[in-house]
């Protein structure tokens, strides 16, 4: 068998990062604060406080979404300024190079606006740093000119609201984090929730799908509405060119399973990971440098995409001496699981000495 291509250099229909093909993602994404399903606890706050502060007509407390990909953070971003019935102004961290980007957008904000700054972790520190009295105070504090002739200005601006998001809220500094009134972090979906959104963006897309079919694809979407709907259009496609007006769950499973995307939601790579430990080294433990050689994988490329999910959903533990199979694993490869002397496997740290 041809050795498959670098999973850097390769398409995969469950990864949770925006790919280009997720470009239209646009139409699936809900308008309104009543649409969006799932997320409850941060749902119900988040009207709460819309509707204060529009009773008050005052801007928006600033709200920062955190969590993993394509979990809906631009999407609750939008519908925030839309309740709100204000502008929506977007950019994102890496984008604004100079303080004076941002001042830019600042000062021509309206007031009430939204400002949705994307990747917010990746802000250039010297913009982070007129960011605080702007929204601390609404006050934008420049220095004009250079040498001797520099002085300082004071512009005051119109009461906005800025909406951050970020995968990696670890990065985000503390003076920049207490800034915000309304943090709100974003969990994993449920089966239950992802049904409802994979039969929502089913009736948006016009296609007939059954409960059944559509519970097909939720359970395979990794607690993801950005997958889920990837999935979605691509059973679409499927049943199109099939000729199926009306998708089942054995159209949906045959769709997905060409896909090569399992019940489980993992993919080729997911399944090559867990069998190479399996076959080559009876279940483990084995170490990662070791895994990402025999793949032929970059071992961060095992660790930051590979790893994460099979990790969560209990496929695979680290241990002091490398990764180990779950009979959890070894059932869904449909593999016997070996007889193990559970003495030698430490599974309080692993090989790097991190637990
Ligand atoms: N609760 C939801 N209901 C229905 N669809 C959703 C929901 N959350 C997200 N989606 C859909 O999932 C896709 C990705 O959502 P979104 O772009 O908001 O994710 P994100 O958290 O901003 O991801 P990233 O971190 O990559 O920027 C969109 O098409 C959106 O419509
Ligand atoms: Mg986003």
């Amino acid at each position: 068998m041809a050795k498959p291509p670098p999973i850097t250099e390769t398409k995969r229909y469950v990864a949770p990062e925006r790919s280009e093909d997720d470009a239209l993602e646009s139409s699936l994404r809900p308008k309104r604060l009543a649409e969006f399903t799932g997320q409850a606890q941060a749902r119900e706050n988040l009207a709460i406080f819309i509707e204060a502060a529009k009773a008050r007509g005052e801007a928006l407390d600033h709200v920062l979404f955190s969590g993993p990909p394509g979990l809906g953070k631009t999407t609750l971003a939008q519908i925030v300024a839309r309740e709100l019935g204000v502008n929506f102004r977007s950019t994102s961290g890496p984008v604004l190079a100079k303080a004076g980007d941002l001042a830019a957008i600042l000062t021509n904000l309206e007031p009430r606006d939204v400002l949705f700054i994307d990747e917010i972790h990746r802000l250039n520190p010297a913009v982070e740093e007129i960011l605080y009295p702007a929204m601390e105070d609404y006050e934008l504090d420049l220095v004009i000119g250079e040498g001797p002739s520099a002085r300082s200005v004071k512009i005051t601006l119109a009461p906005f609201t800025l909406v951050g998001a970020t995968t990696r809220s670890g990065l985000i500094t503390t003076p920049l984090r207490d800034r915000f009134g309304i943090p709100v972090r974003l969990n994993f979906y449920t089966a239950d929730e992802l049904l409802a959104i994979v039969e929502r963006g089913a009736r948006v897309l016009g296609l007939e799908l059954t409960t059944d079919g559509a519970r097909e694809i939720a359970g395979r979407a990794r607690g993801t509405p950005r997958i889920a709907g990837r999935l979605l259009k691509r059973v679409r496609d499927f049943a199109a060119v099939a000729k199926h007006p009306v998708v089942d769950a054995k159209i949906a499973d045959a769709a997905l399973t060409r896909l090569e995307v399992d019940r489980r939601g993992l993919d080729a790579f997911d399944r090559r990971y867990l069998k190479l430990i399996a076959e080559s080294f009876g279940g483990g433990p084995v170490g990662v440098e070791t895994i990402a050689a025999a793949l032929g994988e970059a071992r961060d490329a095992i660790e930051e995409t590979i790893e994460p999910y099979l990790l969560q959903q209990g496929f695979v533990q680290r241990s002091p001496r490398g990764r180990i199979l779950t009979a959890n694993a070894f059932t869904h490869l449909g593999l016997p699981a070996p007889a193990r002397d559970p003495s030698q496997i430490g599974l309080f740290t692993d090989e790097d000495g991190d637990a």
